[in-house]
């Protein structure tokens, strides 16, 4: 690479990586001062993160089993603290998100839930446990058991969403008297179109895995007939062919991506060339140019 061109890359790099600070240091900011003490009186599970530096597949795992892994609310704050980890990750490929003991996640912790059940505590919750497209890894739900109410919203909250055969995903909001806030219902709504969103969210409905496929709400079932950590390792291997090749490319695949999706077309425009200025150039593009491909 130039001299030029290798600055020009740094640059881009860093106004990247300065974009994610600032995520980080807006949600652990004011807007969520107050909330965050009261849902640290709150504790039990944790969720954990494990990087696995040479695959770059980093396993998010939401633990609090006793309560079918809901999100208390320490474990609300971990989760923040760790998307700002991941979000840092330069190596990092994909991240899969999974429930510990089987099962996915029942949702918000409702002893926390009935504590902060008025509208201004509810709104500065949500800047808590927002995971959106803020990850620049390729994001997976593995979803086994149930995954309920905030749980089902965390599933579209990932750019993919594997179901074991027995696994249900319910938006069991109505029957709380409450709608998704953390993105579930808009993102839900591109993910499946708006007349199943509504049949989702509306009718509160059990979605099976061989449903959630045919609406596309998920991408691959998974059939698991040993025991304990087959569905990851099937997981893993599914992820597999998205995740080859070098991590700057894999993630700025993903940026474009999200861009795309999610917001107007003429900032997903913008984004899309700035991205393109971090790999045009870069050490994977002349590695490439340099080995003649050819693509059969
Ligand atoms: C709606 C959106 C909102 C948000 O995040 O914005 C929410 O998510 S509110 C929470 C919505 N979720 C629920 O209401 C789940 C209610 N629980 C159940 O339906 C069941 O417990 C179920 C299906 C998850 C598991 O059933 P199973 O028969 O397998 O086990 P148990 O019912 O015996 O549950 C074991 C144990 O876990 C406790 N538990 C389960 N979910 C929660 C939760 N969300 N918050 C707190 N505690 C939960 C349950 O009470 C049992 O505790 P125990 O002390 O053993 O009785």
């Amino acid at each position: 690479m130039s001299v030029c061109g290798a600055a020009r890359f740094r640059g881009s790099v860093a106004r990247i990586l300065q974009q994610h600070r600032a995520v980080c240091s807006h949600t652990s900011g004011s807007s969520t001062e107050g909330i965050r003490e009261k849902l640290q009186a709150f504790p039990g599970g944790s969720v954990e993160l494990r990087k696995q530096r040479d695959s770059g597949v980093a396993l998010l795992t939401l633990n609090n089993p006793a309560r079918r892994n809901a999100l208390s609310g320490s474990m609300m704050l971990d989760l923040e603290q760790r998307l700002c980890e991941l979000e840092t990750w330069t190596e990092g490929r994909a991240v899969i998100v999974q429930g510990a003991a089987g099962t996915f996640c029942s949702g918000s912790d409702l002893s926390a839930v009935r504590a902060i059940a008025n509208p201004h505590d509810g709104m500065k919750m949500l800047s808590c446990g927002d995971v959106s497209g803020r990850l620049p890894l390729i994001s997976v739900a593995l979803v086994e058991g149930r995954a309920l109410g905030g749980g089902a919203e965390l599933t579209t909250a990932c750019d993919f969403r594997l179901m074991t055969s027995d696994a249900v995903i319910q938006f069991v909001h109505k029957h709380m008297g409450l709608v998704p806030g953390w993105g579930g219902a808009a993102r839900l709504v591109r993910i499946v179109g708006s007349q199943n969103a509504l049949k989702l969210l509306s009718g509160a409905r059990k979605v099976d895995p061989d449903t959630g496929k045919q609406m596309g709400l998920v991408d691959e079932v998974l059939h698991c007939s040993s025991g304990e950590g087959e569905a990851l390792c099937q997981a893993e291997r599914w992820l597999g062919p998205l995740i080859q090749g070098p991590a700057p490319v894999i993630q700025a695949v993903k940026r474009v991506v999200v861009s795309g999706r999610e917001l107007p077309l003429d900032q997903a425009l913008q984004t899309e060339r700035s991205v393109f200025g971090t790999v045009w150039g870069a050490p994977a593009n002349l590695e490439a140019l340099a080995l003649k491909p050819k693509h059969k």
